[in-house]
Order: C-alpha cells, then structure tokens, then sequence
C-alpha cells in the first residue's frame, strides 16, 4: 500500500469516527433535551400494535394509512370492538333513545348513501351530547352506539391531550381529528365533556384556551366537509358546557333518572336470570327503587341476592365444595321481595330509609 492510499484509510477512519461521536453526542444531547422522547416512542410503539388489532377487527388495510408522530399518539386511545361488552340490549328501559340514537345517527354514520341527500339534512350530526344525572347509562349508549355501528370508537383522554410529557397540545387535537378522517366512519367520545369544554373563566390557563379554540377549529371543518365523524359529549353538568361548544352539539339527548316504567325494565334485565318467589312483588320493588340511578338498581340487585347467598354460608359454613355444590344444583333459594327491603339493599346503596 502507497502512503498516499494509507494516509486516505486513516483520514477515511478518523472522519467516520468523528461522525461517529457527533452523532451520538447529539442523540445524547437530545435525549436530555427533551426527556420524554421515550415514552413518546413507547406510546407509539403501542399504538401501532393497536392499529394492528384494530384494522384486523375491521377487516382494513394498513398499509395505505399514512400516520405521523402524533395520530399514531392518539392512536392508543382506540377502543377495539370487541372490547366493547355493551349491546343496545343490555340497557334497560331505554327504548325510545335506543331509536332515536338508530335512526338519527346509527344507520346515517353507517349508510351515508343512503342519506346524505336533502342538501345534507338527513345526514349524521357531528356533535351529540349525552347528558343527565350519573349513573342513568350514558357511557353505555355510547359504547352500544360504537360497538352497534362498528365505528371506530376514540376514547379520548383529556389528560393525554393536555399532558406536559407529549407536550405540543394543539398537534395532538388536530391529530384526534385527522386520525378520526382517516379512520371514518369515527366517534369520537369525550366522557365528562364539562371538565374540558367548561365555559370560559377569567382563571383559564393560556394553553388550555389554546386547545380549546384548536378543538373548535378542527370541529368546524367537519361541519363543513363531508366527514363521517361524530363528537359525542357526555356531562352529568351540561350548564358548565362553553356555550360555543354546545352550538356545536345541535342534537341533544337528556338522560334522566329512570321512571317506574323504566326501572321495572332494569329490574327485568338484572332479574332475567334469577329464580324468583311465585308472588314476587315487582310493583313493590319498582317503587322502593323510585329515585335510584340504573347503575344503584344494579347494586341493589346484588344486593338482594346476597340475602340467600349468605344464608348458604351461614348453612355450610365456607365449605366452598357444598356451596358450589348447592348453588349449581339449584340450592340457592329462590329470591323473595323482602330480601330488597333488607337493610343493607336500599339502605347501604342509596340511602334510603327503609325502616
Ligand atoms: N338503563 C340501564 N340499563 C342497564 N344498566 C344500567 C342502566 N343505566 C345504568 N346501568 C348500569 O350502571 C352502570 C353505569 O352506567 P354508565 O356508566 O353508563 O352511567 P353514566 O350515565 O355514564 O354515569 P357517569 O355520569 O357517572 O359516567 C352501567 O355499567 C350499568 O351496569
């Protein structure tokens, strides 16, 4: 080798090795500079997987999906369908919004040929908001909503939207959005929509006003474009709501505690599988029940039925093998009406004064 080749060799080595060492200088540098570059890349690398889960669910391509940093982010707010164990007919005594919800935004987000006609009219709204006491079945109409019309389902986190660690708030709205166009037909759900659209207050944090004008902005072109994507609110506090969003939700669905009619039906559904006493008192039990939510008529069910659980118990001591014995055999007594006014059924889960 002549030493005009070797002293090349060396150059060649000694420039790749100080390549080398800016680069990982720099890497290093910022690394430290931006510290939350590692839970950036986890949530991606976990959102991918989701997107995988879910474009096998939805029998759908990804290979045409382009997605930058911050929709792949939001991404890992997907809900897949079959996470979803929530049907219409798992929610009692709510026939006439389990209709409306069909008819006004089910078949128009499923079948938009079929509707997007009359200048637009008939076509899905793209805000809705759910709103009554806790408890009545919001977030269930939402999910038999999603999983019904096997729309995407984002449940979105406010705190991943406003959290320091991603930063950058205002690409993470505009990606909820581009990410719901690109995966449409798309609901976009936003439990206690109050705590994050709330009216505007002289003590508003700067960025939080920020996010909520980008949210605004994002939302007002789906309004004007012809977008298969519905923001779905659900409040237990609609008054707290910033007036400019609810403009937004034109369709509004009020959720009130259920009436005699309706908890009779709750009670049914709870009940379906139960032995009960040959005179079962149902119009009794529907009105101790008066002013209780779904989700208390849930646990006063529970309830009863630890009446004649615990007489079992106290009949076989913990002898789990008699008990399952016993319990699978049709051993545990049939449920009675007295065991709803037991004390700890109403008392212990509303309140009520039973005696
Ligand atoms: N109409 C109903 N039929 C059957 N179950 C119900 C009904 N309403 C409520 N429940 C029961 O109550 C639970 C809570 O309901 P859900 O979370 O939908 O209430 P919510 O209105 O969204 O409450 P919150 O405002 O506290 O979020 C449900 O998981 C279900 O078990």
């Amino acid at each position: 080798m002549n030493p005009t080749t070797k002293r090349a060799i060396k150059e060649i080595v000694v420039y790749a090795l100080a390549f080398g060492c800016s680069w990982y200088a720099a890497h290093k540098l910022l690394s430290t500079l931006d510290p939350y570059r590692q839970k950036r890349q986890d949530t991606v690398s976990k959102s991918r997987k989701r997107l995988d889960e879910w474009a096998g669910e939805q029998v759908k391509e990804l290979e045409t999906l382009e997605l930058n940093e911050y929709e792949q982010i939001v991404a890992s707010q997907l809900v897949l369908p079959s996470e979803i164990d929530v049907s219409f007919d798992d929610i009692g005594g709510m026939d006439e919004h389990v209709n409306q919800l069909l008819q006004d935004v089910l078949f128009p987000l499923k079948y938009p040929e079929v509707f997007d006609t009359h200048g637009g009219l008939l076509s899905c709204p793209k805000g809705l908001l759910l709103y009554g006491p806790p408890g009545c079945g919001k977030t269930m109409l939402a999910k038999a909503l999603a999983k019904q019309s096997q729309a995407t389902f984002i449940n979105v986190s406010v705190g991943l939207l406003t959290d320091k660690w991603f930063g950058e708030s205002n690409k993470l709205v505009d990606a909820l959005f581009t990410l719901a166009r690109k995966l449409e037909p798309t609901i976009i759900f936003i439990d206690e929509i109050d705590t994050f659209l709330r009216q505007r207050q002289r003590t508003d944090h700067e960025a939080m006003a920020q996010i909520k004008a980008e949210f605004m902005s994002m939302w007002d072109g789906l309004l004007s474009g012809q977008s298969r994507v519905l923001v779905l609110g659900a409040t237990n506090r609609p008054a707290d709501i910033d007036e400019a969003i609810r403009r937004r939700m034109p369709k509004v669905f009020s959720i009130p505690l259920p009436n005699a009619e309706q908890r009779r039906k709750i009670l049914e559904l709870y009940l379906k599988k139960v032995p009960l006493e040959a005179n079962f008192d149902w119009n009794g039990v529907v009105n101790a029940t008066a002013g209780l939510s779904g989700s208390y008529i849930k646990e006063v069910c529970r309830s009863a039925l630890s009446v004649p659980r615990r007489e079992l118990f106290d009949k076989h001591g913990n002898d789990l093998e008699a008990i399952k014995y016993d319990i699978q055999s049709g051993g545990l007594r049939s449920l009675k009406t007295e065991d709803f006014y037991h004390y700890e059924s109403l008392q212990n889960v509303s309140g009520i004064d039973v005696e």
